[in-house]
């Protein structure tokens, strides 16, 4: 039996995220906080689920996290490797995110999911494999194959960006609501293979999702935001989910009342 602990994959450590403007909301003069205090760490396999009501810093988590934004402060460790200290393309090669809206950049579903090997400089048969493999196992029809992104509706362009991301065989995949579009059956089965990939490939995976019975089904950690601030790190098999619901259903209605 294999008794190694696992390694962690990533680790945060007092990071914080303020707006470079400064607003009329804030009097901080590093502007308008919205993450602050983040710090956690995240083993290789877990699957995290991010939740939290809107506005809560979920996204912008995700973005720190491929360093498509950086943090105003703290530090981010990819295994032991300060994020500063690592190439973006190289670190890029490894963490993969997949946001809300996906482009396909004018290609049909085939070229855009051969397009990321491409520049990796795979073989052909091997970008033909890969690319088959995840065709297949999300079960993509090949008829959208030839399509481009104005031929795809919201669902069908969200499948093809998580296929995309998983040809890529990242050790991290971030996903930014991945299933907010499928339908119920195809949402289950995307989550499915999600959790099949961590378990097998030691993928770690972290997954902004409002669909708790998703959340639920999928991870073994959770992350719970809150206006910018880690409310809860717990284990899945610690969550009241019920309570959480509930908890999450109040601050949503609070969020759109601030907003309203
Ligand atoms: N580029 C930006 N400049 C200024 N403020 C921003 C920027 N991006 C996000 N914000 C603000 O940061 C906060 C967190 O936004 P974020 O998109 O991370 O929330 P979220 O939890 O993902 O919300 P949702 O569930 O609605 O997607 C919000 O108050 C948002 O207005």
């Amino acid at each position: 039996m294999d008794n190694v602990t696992p390694k962690a994959a990533l680790r945060l450590e007092q990071v914080n995220l303020f707006t470079k403007l400064k607003t009329q909301i804030s009097s901080n003069h590093q502007g308008y906080p919205i993450l602050q205090d983040m710090g956690f760490e995240v083993l290789a396999g877990e699957r995290i689920a991010i939740v939290g009501p809107s506005g809560g810093g979920k996204t912008a988590l995700l973005k720190l996290i491929n360093r498509l934004i950086e943090p105003t402060n703290g530090k981010i460790f990819l295994e032991n490797q300060e994020y500063r200290q690592i190439p973006i393309l190289q670190l890029r090669q490894v963490v993969t995110l997949v946001l809300q809206e996906s482009k396909l950049l004018g290609m049909t579903v085939e070229q855009a999911l051969a397009y990321p090997l491409v520049l990796r400089g795979l073989s052909k048969q091997t970008i033909q494999q890969r690319v088959s493999h995840w065709i297949e196992q999300l079960r993509i029809p090949s008829d959208w194959l030839g399509r481009t992104e104005v031929q795809l509706s919201a669902g069908q362009r969200q499948l093809v960006a998580i296929a995309r991301a998983l040809v890529i065989q990242p050790k991290i995949l971030l996903l930014d609501e991945p299933t907010s579009a499928l339908d119920v059956g195809t949402a289950s089965h995307v989550i499915e293979n999600l959790t099949q990939l961590a378990t097998t490939d030691h993928i770690t995976i972290l997954m902004v999702n409002h669909q708790l019975e998703l959340a639920q089904e999928f991870c073994t950690r959770l992350l719970h935001l809150q206006q910018g601030r880690l409310l809860a790190n717990q284990p899945g098999s610690e969550i009241d989910w019920f309570n959480l619901r509930t908890s999450l259903m109040h601050a949503e209605a609070q969020a759109s009342e601030e907003w309203g």
